[in-house]
């Protein structure tokens, strides 16, 4: 075990894909971290390599070198016995719910999954089904409707219902509401919000949008080309950027005026 002040650590993480002369390096030596019960918001330019991170810490994508800590415990380090466990500490949602929703399986059998890996009966699980459904501002009657029958903002609440009903420390939400109508990108975000208090979850949230990112973030890192260039609470980073990438990224948003940031 490691001392550290984060609830969860990217170390030095370096992640390629493709071997030998076709290797290429997406990560180079990422460091970052996000204090429990706080959200790191992660930012950079599409293909900076966000989703890479996130996919890493979660474990789909395997690490070439580097280190992710949960608590002090290397997760990169561990036997696949020992790692379900704590992959369920940690839950990914990502912006297109249907690569975390089974398209044949209802929102209460997805949910159910979610509770009870071993018994996945929506039935046995009703109560608990329906509580999540009504947590994330759904009718109980969703549960028996298959994720093609909600609208893109209600698929996202589901997606958002499944991975907080596996019982996570940690949400790391991708692009959760790049793909929804600002309205609904709001109340989303809202839940989301009134969630994490709550539940007092830790939270990554990676988005191209600037805006979102300063509401919701305590923190916010800085990705560029694969390498993380500055990270720093998040009013201090959209007032005075230290990286010139990061001047460049909060200037192509014409609403971060001096005058705002410092209000
Ligand atoms: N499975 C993969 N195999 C090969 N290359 C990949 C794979 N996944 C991602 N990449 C490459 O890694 C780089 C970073 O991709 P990533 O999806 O992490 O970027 P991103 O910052 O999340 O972009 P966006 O904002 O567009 O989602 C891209 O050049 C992408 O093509």
């Amino acid at each position: 075990m490691i001392s550290s002040p984060h609830k969860l650590a990217v170390e030095e993480l370096t992640v390629a894909f493709g071997h030998g002369r076709r290797a290429r390096t997406v990560l180079r030596g990422v460091s970052t971290g996000v204090r429990a019960g706080q959200t790191l918001g992660l930012v950079g330019e599409s293909g900076s390599g966000k989703s890479t991170i996130a996919k890493a810490i979660v474990g789909v994508h395997p690490a070439r070198a580097g280190r992710i800590l949960l608590d002090g415990e290397d997760l990169t380090g561990l036997r696949r016995r020992e790692l379900g466990a704590v992959r369920r500490r940690v839950q990914l949602v990502s912006q297109d719910p249907y690569a975390s929703l089974n398209p044949c399986m209802t929102a209460g059998e997805a949910i159910a999954e979610a509770v009870d890996p071993v018994r996945a009966d929506a039935r046995k699980h009703a109560v608990t089904v329906e509580r999540w459904l009504e947590t994330v501002a759904l009718d109980g009657s969703a549960a028996g409707r298959y994720p093609h029958e909600f609208s893109g903002g209600q698929r996202q609440r589901i997606a958002v219902a499944r991975a907080l009903a596996v019982g996570p420390e940690v949400l790391v939400a991708d692009e959760i509401t790049s793909a929804l109508d600002a309205s609904v990108q709001a109340e989303v975000l809202n839940l989301l919000e009134e969630l994490r208090r709550s539940l007092t979850l830790t939270m990554v949230f990676i988005s191209h949008d600037l805006a979102v990112v300063r509401h919701v973030s305590d923190e916010v890192a800085v990705l560029c080309q694969g390498e993380l260039v500055e990270q720093g609470p998040v009013r201090d980073v959209y007032r005075s950027p230290r990286h010139p990438y990061t001047r460049r990224l909060l200037a192509s948003v014409p609403t971060f005026d001096k005058k705002e940031e410092a209000a």
